[in-house]
């Protein structure tokens, strides 16, 4: 396997506090990958950096060998790296399906010019993303709530729409950030099994941040454990959980690695 993402030497310091410190990681191609380390350690900023939505104060990004450390998330998406974000308050008062079919880029509908002149264009298009979007929507198990407002689903369901409208484009690396907070276990399971499906059926690579180590554990490896902005140890999950540095460097802090 390949190299998808490699971060070379990335620090990024707040004010005086340094939060990434000389870091490197590798994200293999087809991997899902799993990013866990106590409150703190700079996952998010590590994440946000990678996504184009912070920028770095030194260190490269790279994306299948390309360099991407000043893309925006914009290009960042038309390359196939994205990441899922909370269902913004706008799109809250848009039903489940309006919220796939809003997604893809460059949708001829969109442009005036598009509508004046290839009606049937526009038209083919549309029935296509329509298509799409109830195939996501079947694929997430969210087809009975299609036409629900977003806002109204609940945060399981907002968290299936969100892993869905990455699907409404050609993704290839995916990162998910604590997607399991607050998702019923039910729901957790769909989620999980979508995860692993798009991995396994559509090619998709994942960087997964989580504190819940029951799913870190079921989909993810390998697992780097981040500590001080740096990696400390990456590995199988088994290994990581016996790691004694691990252990102590999640003693005193609120999670535990088990
Ligand atoms: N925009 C910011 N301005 C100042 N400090 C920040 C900013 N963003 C993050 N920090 C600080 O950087 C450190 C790392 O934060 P970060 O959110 O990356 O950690 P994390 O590993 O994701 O933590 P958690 O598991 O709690 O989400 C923290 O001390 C945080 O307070």
């Amino acid at each position: 396997m390949s190299s998808i993402i490699e971060v070379r030497n990335i620090h990024k310091a707040f004010g005086g506090l340094k939060v990434i410190n000389d870091c490197s990681i590798k994200v293999e191609e087809g991997s899902v990958t799993g990013m866990i380390g106590p409150n703190g350690a700079g996952k998010s900023t590590l994440f946000n950096i990678i996504a184009g939505n912070l920028p770095e104060d030194s260190g490269t990004v790279l994306l299948d060998g390309e360099d991407i450390t000043h893309d925006t998330p914009d290009q960042l998406f038309h390359k196939g790296l994205l990441r899922t974000f909370q269902i913004a308050h706008e799109f809250s008062h848009m039903t489940a399906m309006e919220n796939l079919m809003m997604v893809p880029p460059h949708q001829p509908g969109e442009s005036l010019f598009n509508a004046w002149l290839k009606p049937s264009l526009v038209r083919d298009r549309e029935t296509e993303v329509r298509q799409r979007a109830l195939e996501v929507l079947a694929f997430i198990n969210l087809s009975h709530v299609k036409n629900e407002l977003a806002g109204n689903l609940s945060g399981g369901q907002k968290k299936l729409l969100e892993l869905g409208r990455t699907m409404m484009t050609d993704a290839r690396v995916v990162l998910l950030d604590e997607i399991a907070a607050g998702v019923n276990r039910t729901l957790l399971g769909d989620l999980m099994g979508n995860i692993e499906r798009l991995n396994r059926e559509m090619g998709y690579t994942f960087l997964v941040i989580e504190h819940d180590m029951d799913m870190i554990g079921r989909l993810c490896d390998p697992v780097i454990v981040l500590a001080q902005g740096q990696v400390m140890v990456e590995g199988h999950i088994d290994e990581i959980r016996n790691n004694q540095q691990v252990i102590e460097a999640y003693f005193g802090s609120a999670e535990t690695a088990d």
